[in-house]
Order: structure tokens, then C-alpha cells, then sequence
């Protein structure tokens, strides 16, 4: 539970082209409601997490800015353009893309043909080339089913072939969700090299300890809610405490 001490979540000015400004938003899955106001913001180039408990609303946030939850409410705009009305095909095309915590990869395609599924939705993403740079350890797996990678290639594999799109906001639910501590390392290589690259990362993260490795700031959101927001140098410097009330 966020305690007395905690700051109250974000009041930073939203500008008019910040890459992700959320306010208000709400969401139903049927009858029940999952998120009730969520309000958050990434600045250009920023590495966002989304902390909190199971069940919390990290998931549907992300979802939601990608217009896949039946039914949302409220304002989101990517680069100044209000989303929050718009189909998914229509929000993939202002530079957002999702890698979702299933990853999401297809059992009967190579990783190859998993890499290049995705549609190209602007100028500027990586040639298949360029991902395999930034993992290495897909090349010698490309004619591979899918499936058959290990859960860290799936993942590299899930992270690279939204970066082929030309996305410049990038969602990433739970990168290192049943991964073993060294492929944890190589994958938070990869996502600060796409920090230094210019991305703007928004990251789901159970693991608060890999999340205050690369992050600038993080919002904890507490059923449906944002409850608290601070920065990586904060977490760092009360980690015991903040992370301890996260997974109690
Ligand atoms: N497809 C769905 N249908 C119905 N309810 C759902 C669905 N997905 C999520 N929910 C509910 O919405 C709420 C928020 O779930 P969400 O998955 O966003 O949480 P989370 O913070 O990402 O947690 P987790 O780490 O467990 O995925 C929960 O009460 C969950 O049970």
C-alpha cells in the first residue's frame, strides 16, 4: 500500500508532443472495471515502468493504449494525437507498438517469419540486419519454429520484430517474466541500448530490482489506479522499503 510519504502521482505539465500522455482512462472487461483514472506520462527518449502487484492494472494500461480492451474511457495521446477513441490498426500507425507478456510468437512460423510479421507502420525501424545486432544469439536460429527457441530467445525475438516496424514507443509487458538471471542480463543490455538508441520505453515489470537497473522514473498502479510515482534515484535510495510494500 503506497504510505503517507509517498508523492502524489505525477503533476508534471503535459506537453503538447510528449510521446504518451494518459489522462482519465478507464476500462471494463464486460461488466468489471480494471482501471478507474489511470494518469501517467513518458517524455521523449524516457524508460517508464509500470510497478505493482498482480491484478493490479499494469496489463490493461498498456492494452488500452494499443486499443486492445473491449471497452476504455479517456484521453490518450501519443505525439499530441488523441487515441483514445481509435482502433488498433489506426493507434499502430502514430509509432506505438506492444510486445505483450505471451510474446506472442507463432508456433508454425521460424523465427524468421515471426521477425518480419509485423507491419511496417513507419519510416525508420531496424532491418532484420540491425535486430540480429542487437541479439545475436537469433541469427543462428532464424529457420527455427518458433516455439522451439528457449523463453529469452522468444523474447528477444518478441522485442525485436516490433522495433522492425519503425515504432518510436515501445511497450514492453514483463520482458523477464520466467527468464533465468543471465538472459535477464542480456535483455536489459538490449533495452538500454534502445534507451540510448531514442526510444521511449513504457515497461510493465514485476522484477523491481531489473527495473531500477534501466529506469528513469516509475508509477506504481494499485487496483486500477496510479497510487504513487517516483523517480529511479528514490527507488535506489529507499529500495528495501518501496519494494518490499510492492510485493507484500
Ligand atoms: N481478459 C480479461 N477478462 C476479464 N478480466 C480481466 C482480463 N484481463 C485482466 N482482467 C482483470 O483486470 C484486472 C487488472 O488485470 P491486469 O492483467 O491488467 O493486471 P496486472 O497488473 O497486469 O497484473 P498481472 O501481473 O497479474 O498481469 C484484474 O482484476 C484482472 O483479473
Amino acid at each position: 500500500m503506497p504510505d503517507a510519504s509517498a508523492r502524489a502521482p505525477s503533476a508534471r505539465a503535459p506537453s503538447a508532443r510528449a510521446p504518451l500522455e494518459i489522462a482519465g482512462l478507464e476500462a471494463w472487461y464486460g461488466p468489471s472495471q480494471a482501471l478507474y483514472g489511470v494518469a501517467l506520462s513518458v517524455g521523449a527518449g524516457e524508460l517508464v515502468t509500470l510497478l505493482g502487484r498482480n491484478g493490479a492494472g499494469k496489463t490493461t494500461t498498456l492494452n488500452a493504449i494499443v486499443g486492445m480492451v473491449p471497452r476504455r474511457k479517456g484521453s490518450i495521446r501519443i505525439e499530441g494525437i488523441e487515441t483514445g477513441a481509435m482502433p488498433s490498426h489506426k493507434i499502430a500507425r502514430t509509432g506505438v507498438a506492444i510486445c505483450p507478456e505471451d510474446r506472442g510468437i507463432y508456433a508454425t512460423l521460424t523465427a524468421e517469419e515471426n521477425l518480419v510479421l509485423p507491419p511496417v507502420v513507419a519510416e525508420g525501424g531496424l532491418s532484420v540486419d540491425e535486430i540480429l545486432v542487437l541479439f545475436p544469439g537469433l541469427k543462428d536460429r532464424l529457420k527455427s519454429p518458433g516455439t522451439k527457441l528457449s523463453g529469452g530467445e522468444q523474447q528477444m525475438l518478441a522485442i525485436g520484430r516490433i522495433l522492425r516496424t519503425g515504432a518510436r514507443l515501445l511497450l514492453l509487458d514483463e520482458p523477464t517474466e520466467g527468464l533465468a538471471p543471465v538472459v535477464v542480463k542480456q535483455i536489459g543490455a538490449a533495452i538500454a541500448d534502445l534507451k540510448r538508441r531514442g526510444y521511449t520505453i513504457l515497461m510493465v515489470e514485476q522484477n523491481v530490482r531489473f527495473a531500477s537497473t534501466i529506469a528513469d522514473r516509475h508509477y506504481v498502479v494499485d487496483r486500477g489506479r496510479i497510487a504513487e510515482t517516483f523517480d529511479n534515484a528514490t527507488l535506489l535510495a529507499d529500495f528495501d522499503r518501496i519494494s518490499g510494500r510492492l510485493s507484500a
